[in-house]
């Protein structure tokens, strides 16, 4: 993994021109937003509002959350090209999923969560979604332990659910459901961009990175060892200067001035 704002990033930096068909993909909580302990308060900061609306006036940008739907658009008040929740499973019209299905599975998986005395825990948090489950333990205080015996929970439930890990968060994926790498793919497909760069920090973005094509650009935000991705940001408020590099690169700035 390389820092993108060296030397060994410029090359990719170099790719983002504005003769170019460039598809941004971009994670919500731990990307565009920082990470806060209380899910409801996540949100952009003012300078990544600022560089995500003028980003999204001059290329296709896909914010992909596994958020619902309903839940980003409230905090994305800027008009993207692709807005897509329940990581791709939500706002895409190619992406046919049988919604139905996945919401009896949630609900049932729900269901047998709840009846499960270790789930009850106050430390716990089960989110029901519309086309997965997610299970919160930030509050836990010993968060390997919680992770272990939620890890033996989810062994249980019937139908098996596809497990994605993330901070401090299992999503619960239904067998039929599509995650953040088949999106992309679809994306990538459907906008037949000439670059496609890939921005994101957890275990649902590194399904992106690990099945990216290999010209696309891919952007972890935090260093990890064993990332898939090429590239690494320090931390979630460098977003905003990747943006305006992107914005810069892609011209809006000379539009723009004077
Ligand atoms: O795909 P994402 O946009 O990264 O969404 C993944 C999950 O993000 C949210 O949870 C995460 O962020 C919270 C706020 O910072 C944090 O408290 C939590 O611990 C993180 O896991 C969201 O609440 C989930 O619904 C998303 O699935």
């Amino acid at each position: 993994m390389k820092y993108f704002f060296s030397h060994e990033g410029y090359p990719a930096m170099k790719r983002l021109a504005a003769d170019d068909k460039v598809l941004v993909g971009l994670d919500f909580d731990g990307t565009l937003a920082p990470i806060v302990q209380d899910p409801p308060r996540a949100q952009m900061s003012v300078p990544i509002a600022h560089e995500l609306e003028r980003l999204c006036a001059v290329t296709p940008v896909a914010i992909i959350s596994g958020r619902e739907l309903g839940d980003l658009e409230q905090r994305i008040t800027v008009r993207a090209a692709y807005l897509i929740g329940n990581h791709g499973n939500e706002g895409l019209a190619a992406v046919t999923v049988d919604g139905g299905a996945c919401r009896k599975i949630c609900a049932e998986w729900t269901k047998q969560l709840r009846r499960m005395p270790e789930s009850r825990a106050d430390d716990v948090f089960i989110e029901p979604k519309r086309y997965m489950v997610s299970v919160h333990y930030r509050l836990a205080n010993d968060h390997l332990a919680t992770q272990q015996k939620l890890s033996r929970l989810f062994g249980r439930l019937k139908p098996a659910p596809r497990v994605v890990h993330g901070k401090c968060v299992f999503d619960l994926i239904p067998p039929g459901a599509v995650c953040k790498d088949d999106t992309m793919s679809l994306l990538a497909t459907q906008t037949q961009a000439d670059v496609v760069l890939y921005v994101g920090d957890d275990e649902c973005d590194e399904l992106v990175f690990a099945s990216a094509q290999p010209d696309w650009i891919t952007v972890r935000v935090g260093y990890w060892s064993h990332s898939a991705a090429k590239y690494y940001l320090r931390c979630q408020r460098e977003v905003s200067d990747l943006l305006l590099l992107l914005n810069l690169r892609l011209g809006l700035a000379a539009s723009n001035s004077p």
